[in-house]
């Protein structure tokens, strides 16, 4: 059997294999086609100079077609595929039209699915537990359960992880990551699927695999779109359209065995054996000569919508789009409350399937309680022992400032992905997603703390009063509170490299003034020390600790017989002496839940702003394009 014969041979399995998963693909799709004209994209590279990516690109790509964006790298695949999907839209000006109509990007959302280069799944969830959440998040309380599972089943079926349905999606293969990617956008069925280079990491059979589905979910009615990375002879024949980009431009666009005569009718021949595919990116990579200039004019820069020897066929005008019908469609499928119940019940079962990382926890917590238990025994009631008492207090806010901040500053950057794909395909809202975030951690931040307080309340001998133990446990609380909530606002916007470094630094500070001037008068401290003191939670944090455990009715301490004086019996005395005779308790709380919720806000905002796709203007802009232009901050 030659080459030829073997690819054919190759060919006409998969066409079968097609065809037989396309009769499963669940209800056939309205179709949507999408036509682009003169599509420009850029990016601010300086204050004055933006870098022009994509140049007056224009397209067209059916329903019904798998479509295949190559190229070059750098050349601007992904920026293409981001672009219509609308996944960016920055310095964009563009015509992109569905079904004939002027793309309305809130409607176009509705109709398309994006998944990304990079399979970021919650890792405690199994297979199916994770398609269950897509569709009681997409289809809602309106599709009973029994639907969504026959739903479910099938599409388990048509992308063969039935046998993996169990498994925990940390635990999968890269294909299998890759096709739970793809499960997850399909079930409420969209008509238009994008995917950003869909076989990056996969081996030569599982590419394989994941085209062939490509290819049988586009039969079923859908139009599908991915980047691709060189792919083999293979790979290359089961496309539908092949849409080839160079330096921002359309280099060609048709059906990949019209290549090399394309090519030909440019005087440019394609060596016997070649991957056409490969041969083309050669050759608009500059490789066999400039011939950038004679493609993209051959081709009309891609408004000639296919290249072909014959007649070019005619452009499906589609009369009954539905597109209006959509337009009219809830933006998710169910209510923000149901969205932020499935939501809490999966943070909640992720947390507690992620028992090894709580279970370290609390041994830490147990462990560091008996350490400082130890090492303060029995201090709580010595008056010659109050200043070290003190300090008793001021480690466990250290403790319970640094404990709670680091992990948020290491997994919140990683969970930003995870909301990036679902709040970008739709799954469900930012409030929603934001409430069910913020309650769900608190419950087992409680259980650390007071496993904690616990130990070390008793073995320092704090005062046993319930008033005061409670006061104890809800300081401690809102520290942990508060600086989980600031760890998560440095990471929302840094990534773990620089978040790492700014969440420590600038806890420095913080920890400073909550202990400057200590052992003079306040009135002592210059006024901008004062002012700036303010600013740290940790010092309401400590001030509320002291005057739980030394303010109000408490007797006097105990002095040892074998000390002669002890200048701290008197509990409001440790109060003046570290310049804390004016604090409050319930001022401590008051502050430190206002910055509780100024550390939430400002999470809140970063995360939409990076989230919102629509173009920013004004001051936003300016600042937009300043940080752009001169930080780094992702990576
Ligand atoms: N935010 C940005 N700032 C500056 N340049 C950018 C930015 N985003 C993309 N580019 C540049 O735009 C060009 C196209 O990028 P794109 O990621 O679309 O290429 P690609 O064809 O997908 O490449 P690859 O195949 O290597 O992934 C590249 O030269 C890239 O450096």
């Amino acid at each position: 059997m030659t080459a030829i014969d073997n690819l054919q041979h190759w060919r006409d399995m998969a066409e079968n294999r097609i065809q037989n998963a396309a009769k499963m693909t669940m209800i056939r799709r309205q179709p949507v086609d999408i036509e682009f004209t003169d599509l420009c994209y850029s990016v601010p590279v300086s204050r004055t100079c933006n870098k022009l990516i994509l140049r007056n690109v224009s397209g067209y790509f059916k329903s019904g077609e798998l479509t295949a964006i190559l190229g070059p790298s750098g050349a601007g695949k992904s920026t293409l595929l981001n672009v219509l999907a609308g996944y960016r839209i920055g310095d964009s000006t563009n015509s992109v039209l569905v079904n004939g109509e002027t793309r309305d990007i809130k409607t176009f959302r509705k109709l398309s699915r994006y998944i990304m280069q990079e399979d970021v799944h919650q890792h405690c969830l199994t297979v199916l537990e994770s398609l269950q959440t897509a569709a009681d998040l997409k289809l809602g309380k309106s599709v009973s359960k029994e639907v969504k599972m026959k739903q479910i089943t099938e599409i388990l079926d048509l992308l063969r992880l039935t046998n993996s349905k169990d498994t925990y999606t940390a635990r999968l293969s890269g294909g299998e990551k890759k096709r739970l990617s793809i499960a997850l956008e399909l079930v409420n069925n969209p008509p238009v699927l994008f995917l950003d280079e869909p076989t990056t990491g996969l081996d030569d059979l599982s590419s394989a695999q994941c085209i062939t589905l490509l290819k049988s979910l586009a039969r079923g009615g859908r139009t599908v779109i991915c980047s691709i990375h060189t792919p083999s002879a293979k790979l290359f024949s089961l496309f539908d359209n092949v849409y080839i980009v160079a330096q921002g431009q359309c280099v060609f666009q048709g059906c990949g065995d019209d290549i090399v005569p394309f090519l030909e009718s440019l005087d440019i021949h394609c060596p016997k054996h070649y991957n056409p595919a490969d041969f083309i990116i050669d050759v608009s990579s500059g490789e066999y000569g400039n011939h950038h200039e004679k493609m993209v004019r051959a081709i009309d820069n891609g408004r000639k919508h296919r290249w072909s020897k014959k007649e070019e066929p005619p452009k499906l005008i589609r009369l009954d789009s539905g597109i209006d019908d959509i337009k009219e469609m809830p933006d998710y499928g169910c209510s923000s409350l149901d969205q932020f119940t499935i939501l809490l019940s999966r943070m909640s079962l992720q947390i507690w399937r992620d028992w090894s990382n709580f279970l370290i926890k609390v041994i830490i917590h147990l462990g560091v309680g008996v350490l400082m238990g130890s090492i303060f025994y029995k201090y709580g009631n010595d008056a010659s022992k109050t200043i070290y008492n003190f300090g008793f207090c001021f480690m466990s806010l250290i403790l319970f400032m640094y404990v709670p901040m680091l992990p948020a500053i290491v997994w919140f950057p990683q969970e930003v992905k995870c909301i990036k794909r679902e709040f970008f395909n739709r799954w469900y809202g930012l409030n929603a997603y934001y409430f069910a975030l913020s309650i769900s951690r608190i419950p087992f931040q409680m259980v650390q703390g007071i496993l904690y307080i616990a130990i070390v309340y008793l073995m320092t001998e704090q005062p046993l009063e319930i008033e005061r133990i409670v006061k104890f446990t809800s300081i401690v609380g809102l520290v942990t509170l508060c600086s989980e909530a600031f760890g998560m606002a440095i990471s929302a916007r840094l990534s773990i490299v620089n978040g790492i470094f700014v969440g420590p630094a600038l806890s420095v500070p913080n920890l400073l003034l909550s202990v400057y001037g200590m052992g003079s008068s306040i009135t002592t401290v210059p006024m901008w020390i004062r002012i700036s003191m303010y600013f740290s939670y940790l010092r309401f944090g400590l001030e509320g600790l002291i005057v739980t455990i030394y303010g109000g009715a408490r007797e006097h301490l105990i002095c040892p017989e074998e000390e002669v004086y002890c200048p701290l019996k008197i509990p409001r005395q440790l109060m003046k002496e570290v310049g804390m005779e004016d604090a409050n308790f319930w001022r401590s709380c008051f502050f430190m839940m206002f910055y509780f919720i100024i550390f939430k806000v400002v999470c809140y905002f970063i995360l939409r702003q990076r989230l919102k796709r629509s173009r920013s203007s004004g001051l936003f802009w300016l600042i937009g394009r300043f940080i752009k232009t001169h930080f780094n901050l992702n990576h």
